[in-house]
């Protein structure tokens, strides 16, 4: 049975707003009650649950109502209308400086900070020893947090918060603030309560999105705009965040030819573009055999091979493709503008044929999906003129007999070359 640790329905978060201060003043004073305020829904009837075991992302863009619903469902904020069902013990890092008192020393914050989560001071002695070895802070645990720097701040806050073993930790972009290692290690942890409880974290890090998540919720305009599982929604938030585009068209203007369908799933790829010209066929070609073929080995001489149609000159094109993980995670990223190689315009009409030509890296077996791009304009500034999500499925098939990490690359150059 599902254990749900997290039951939103219906909740909504209104706002008055007031053109100017007076106007609140007047409100209250008109006789006739007439009102000087409009609603501002910064949560709009949004509904989801979250299971044990099950870490949620939740992106959207700046006030799209991601840290209303998080403040919700932490208790700091009231709904206006809805229910919210918390089953479990609740920790939360929301804004940094929520919960301290600059005035008491660390050590008091902890108890306070605590307390303010709902945890006896029995309960926060129990984990003291812990917390103090995460922030790892030294001396200055003794010192009002005023005088904290803001990464020594973040060091405690996180350690209150992960280590009073909480079921369900809700975590609002805090993470960024800290060093390298320390963000390593509140990973780590997050890792560990997930495997008993819940974790529930806002963030503009894709990457750690994509591989912490199970599920993303998009949010927009106060309420759920998709959701669904991390790779196919972060790679369409990060379209619309990068060109504005909320809506993919499914591709089915081009042709893939696999002899080895059944490994892989060759459809569902989905494109953005203004149309100007589109890609009309892409395969991988093992330049060793010469041989079409999805499945690959780190070595291989590999051609990503495709032909593009174009409706409209493209006077400065830029090609390009990502090669990403299971997850989503990007592992190569390249483009023309990268590699250095200058691109002749696209004439109207004509079809083109390229091949990026390179040997492959060696990375961990799995499947991997290939995005496939054309741009118009320069590297800063540029419009799509066809984006492909997922436009091939490759399986790399290494022969080692250990498979540890992501993979073990040897950096080699990629050439385009014209066909
Ligand atoms: N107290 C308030 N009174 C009026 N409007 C508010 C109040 N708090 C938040 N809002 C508005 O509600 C909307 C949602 O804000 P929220 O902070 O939840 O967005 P967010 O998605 O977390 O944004 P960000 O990514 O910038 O943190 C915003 O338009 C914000 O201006």
């Amino acid at each position: 049975m599902l254990d749900r640790l997290i039951n939103v329905e219906n909740i909504s978060k209104v706002y008055k707003l007031y053109n100017q201060p007076i106007d609140r003043i007047k409100e209250v004073l008109n006789p006739t009650k007439k009102k000087y305020h409009q609603k501002f829904h910064a949560v709009n009837q949004v509904s989801f649950s979250v299971n044990r075991g099950e870490t949620v992302g939740i992106i959207g863009k700046n006030g799209s109502g991601k840290s209303t619903l998080l403040k919700m469902i932490t208790g700091v904020l009231t709904p206006s209308s809805g229910q919210i069902e918390v089953n479990g013990n609740i920790s939360a890092l929301l804004e940094l400086g929520a919960g301290f008192n600059g005035d008491l020393s660390g050590f008091e914050n902890i108890y306070l900070n605590a307390t303010l989560l709902g945890y006896s001071k029995e309960y926060v002695n129990d984990s003291l020893a812990n917390i103090l070895e995460f922030a790892d802070i030294g001396e200055f645990i003794h010192q009002p947090v005023k005088t904290y720097s803001s990464g020594m701040f973040v060091r405690l806050a996180f350690a209150v918060a992960i280590n009073i073993n909480p079921e369900i930790l809700i975590v609002d972009e805090a993470l960024s603030v800290g060093d390298m290692r320390f963000q390593q290690k509140c990973y780590r942890k997050i890792r560990e309560i997930k495997k008993t409880g819940t974790v529930l974290m806002v963030s503009h890090d894709t990457g750690a999105l994509a591989s912490f998540c199970d599920r993303i919720i998009w949010m927009d305009g106060g309420r759920i705009f998709k959701e669904g599982r991390p790779d196919k929604i972060l790679d369409e938030y990060q379209a619309f965040m990068s060109y504005d585009i909320k809506e993919m068209q499914s591709v089915t203007s081009y042709n893939v030819k696999s002899e080895e369908t059944v490994e892989v799933n060759q459809t569902n790829a989905q494109a953005f573009g203004n149309g100007d010209g589109f890609f009309e066929t892409l395969q991988l070609i093992n330049l060793d055999t010469g041989r079409e073929s999805v499945t690959v080995k780190g070595g291989d001489v590999v051609g990503i091979d495709f032909t593009i149609k174009i409706k409209n000159e493209i006077d400065m094109p830029i090609l390009g493709f990502t090669l990403k993980d299971a997850l989503g995670n990007s592992v190569i990223v390249t483009n023309t503008h990268f590699e250095k190689v200058l691109l002749e315009p696209l004439k109207k009409g004509q079809t083109y044929h390229y091949q990026f030509i390179m040997e492959f890296p060696h990375l961990r077996n799995g499947k991997y999906s290939l995005d496939i791009a054309l741009a118009n304009g320069t590297y800063q500034a540029h419009e799509q003129i066809q984006w492909i999500n997922d436009a091939l499925i490759i399986v790399v098939r290494d022969e080692r007999p250990y498979q540890e990490g992501r993979g073990y690359l040897v950096p080699t150059g990629i050439e385009l070359k014209k066909i």
